[in-house]
């Protein structure tokens, strides 16, 4: 991707989502779960950060309640500094539709609608009209410009996930939150994906935080976030495989 001429990153500005001492518990009593045990974290604007930690650590939980997908027990989730959950749920459902982008592991294209319906459809239903250069630059980047009449249906999954990615980016939202994005992906289409996801931030600015269990996927980010146990574990600037899996290898050793 082509730099833009004015800078959208702000590395040392507020974060752009954040959670603050956020507790997660699931069930009551002697079956309650601590899925989320006060965690505290912010995910800097501009940047492309992974969460990772062991199965059960609470990882989708805190992206869910990152992403106003699922409500906190107690705590906060700050998105550009409103308290999402202090938000009634019309106010988290625009919020998610007009704040946030997502990526699935699924890549949960709506199959009767071409590639290039499903990639406008969140400004569709904000009525909004899709920035034309952003868009072009997108497809283009993004090698979808032979695909666009094409359904789901008709694309190899590389190509689903690369529609959703386009889908995620077009609104800029504040944050992409990305949920094991490769998982159904084979190495060489993921190893595109995750390189437009670190280009996305790099070059548009773009703030995205992903779940991933792939040391390798999360090589990409640019800080990876430990969890274990419902608790921050720790993190890592700058990772690569081997401080990725060290760093995982230790918390198992741990537990
Ligand atoms: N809906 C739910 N009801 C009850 N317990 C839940 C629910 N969702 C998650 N949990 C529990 O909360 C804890 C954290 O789960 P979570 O899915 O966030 O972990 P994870 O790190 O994403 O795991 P994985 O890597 O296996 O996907 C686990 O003990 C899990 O069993």
């Amino acid at each position: 991707m082509q730099r833009q001429s004015a800078p959208v990153t702000d590395r040392n500005g507020p974060a752009a989502v954040a959670a603050v001492d956020l507790v997660k518990v699931y069930g009551a009593g002697d079956t309650a779960v601590r899925a989320l045990d006060g965690v505290s974290v912010g995910f800097e604007r501009g940047r492309f950060t992974a969460i990772m930690g062991p199965s059960g650590s609470g990882k989708s939980t805190l992206m869910h309640c990152l992403a106003g997908l699922d409500t906190a027990t107690s705590g906060q989730v700050l998105l550009g500094g409103t308290d999402l959950t202090q938000q009634p749920d019309r106010v988290l459902t625009k919020a998610r539709r007009e704040r946030i982008g997502f990526v699935f592991q699924s890549f949960n294209l709506l199959p009767q609608l071409t590639a290039s319906a499903n990639i406008t459809l969140p400004l569709d239903l904000a009525g909004r009209e899709p920035d034309p250069v952003l868009l072009d630059r997108l497809i283009t980047t993004l090698g979808l410009g032979g695909r666009l009449g094409h359904l789901p249906s008709e694309l190899s999954g590389g190509q689903q996930q690369r529609v959703a990615l386009a889908r995620a980016l077009v609104s800029r939202p504040e944050v992409v939150f990305a949920d094991e994005p490769t998982g159904n992906l084979d190495s060489r289409s993921g190893a595109e994906v995750l390189a437009l996801l670190r280009d996305s931030a790099r070059d548009l600015g773009q703030t995205i935080v992903m779940v991933t269990h792939d040391p390798g996927a999360a090589a990409y980010a640019d800080r990876v976030v430990m969890l274990a146990d419902g608790r921050l574990a720790g993190e890592i600037h700058q990772p690569d495989i081997t401080s990725v899996t060290e760093a995982l290898q230790s918390l198992a050793v741990n537990r």
